[in-house]
């Protein structure tokens, strides 16, 4: 299941530098079912872990696209699940809930009447893929993640600020948020997300209660991402330009995840909290952003 001999990557673009070294890639459209086929089948693939979505803020500007990419694809890769009787996992997120969900320890089964595409599509993977398991046996698998937190640039969603806020500390020394400064959403660093996602492949069927968990890492706002950074960077400044599209899908989205069925059912358990991450998202992006110089060689005799 890990290392580069057991995982074959794939997108519609190429794959940014300096991954390279992960593991084979190919092209694959996950709208067009029979170019998935092909990579299951000529690389002989046991589980698909189907990632490619549009997110919540560049939904909202592309409704069609996303419908196409979050929906169809989703059907797609059910479909070829079910040919090849591979176990797929699919990420949900917080945002498949809504304005009328309980916001604070949002449980697993509650009211899910999102009013974004992202989160519409995003029900429906959920439910497709229930519906796939009861009906045909598929083994499908979701967690309903919060904003991930990682070095890798955000692709339009509304927790994005929480990853920008760090480039723009490290290159700037002030961000500009577009959510307000008491808006409480919960997130996630990258390492916990990805050890859920194996945890919940590896724990045997019988054991899953659901097929959809919600998982989640700390709660945080603006204010306080922003005076976690200031303990390390004394100088960082905050300041506010608030985007209403942003603003009105944070609100409408929990402040906090209760994820004690996942804790019950596979022992998920978060390692990382507020102050590891921003420790971690300094160091590494320091390494990325602000190389050391070289140093001058020394004349060879
Ligand atoms: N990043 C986050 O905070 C969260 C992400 N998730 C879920 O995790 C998954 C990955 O999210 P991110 O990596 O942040 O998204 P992203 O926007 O960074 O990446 C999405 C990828 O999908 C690819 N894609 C788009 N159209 C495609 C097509 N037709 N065929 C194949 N690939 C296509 C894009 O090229 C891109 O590489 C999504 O399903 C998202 O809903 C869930 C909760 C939180
Ligand atoms: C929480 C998510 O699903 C994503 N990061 C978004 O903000 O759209």
């Amino acid at each position: 299941m890990y290392g580069k001999d057991s995982v074959i990557l794939s997108d519609i673009c190429k794959r940014p530098s300096g991954f390279e070294h992960l593991s084979p890639f190919c092209y694959v459209n996950i709208l067009d079912k029979s170019s998935i086929e092909e990579a299951v089948v000529n690389n002989n693939i046991d589980t698909l872990i189907h990632f490619s979505a549009l997110l919540s803020a560049v939904g909202e500007n592309n409704v069609p696209l996303a419908i196409s990419v979050n929906g169809r694809g989703v059907e797609n890769v059910l479909e070829v699940s079910k040919a090849h009787n591979l176990k797929l996992f699919i990420p949900s997120t917080i945002g498949a809930f809504g304005p009328t969900t309980t916001r604070d320890g949002t449980p697993d089964l509650t009211i899910q009447r999102p009013r974004t595409i992202y989160g519409v599509t995003k029900v429906y993977a959920e439910l497709l893929g229930e519906y796939y398991h009861e009906k045909y046996g598929v083994d499908f698998r979701s967690l309903r993640f919060p904003g991930i937190i990682s070095t890798v640039e955000p692709g339009g969603g509304t927790t994005d600020y929480a990853i920008k806020i760090y480039y723009d500390a490290l290159l700037n020394g002030k961000h500009i948020c577009y959510l307000k400064p008491d808006t409480e959403l919960p997130m996630m660093y990258d390492t916990d997300c990805m050890t859920s996602v194996v945890q919940m492949l590896h724990t045997p069927s019988e054991n899953l209660s659901l097929r959809t968990y919600n998982v989640t890492g700390f709660s945080f706002t603006p204010e306080q991402i922003a005076e976690s950074i200031r303990k390390r960077i004394p100088t960082f400044q905050i300041e506010y330009n608030i985007c209403p599209i942003r603003q009105k899908i944070a609100d409408s989205w929990p402040r906090s995840l209760d994820d004690s069925t996942a804790r019950r059912d596979w022992a998920w358990k978060p390692e990382y909290d507020l102050e590891a991450t921003t420790e971690i998202m300094l160091e590494l992006l320091t390494a990325k952003l602000l190389p050391p110089k070289n140093e001058p060689k020394l004349a060879t005799m």
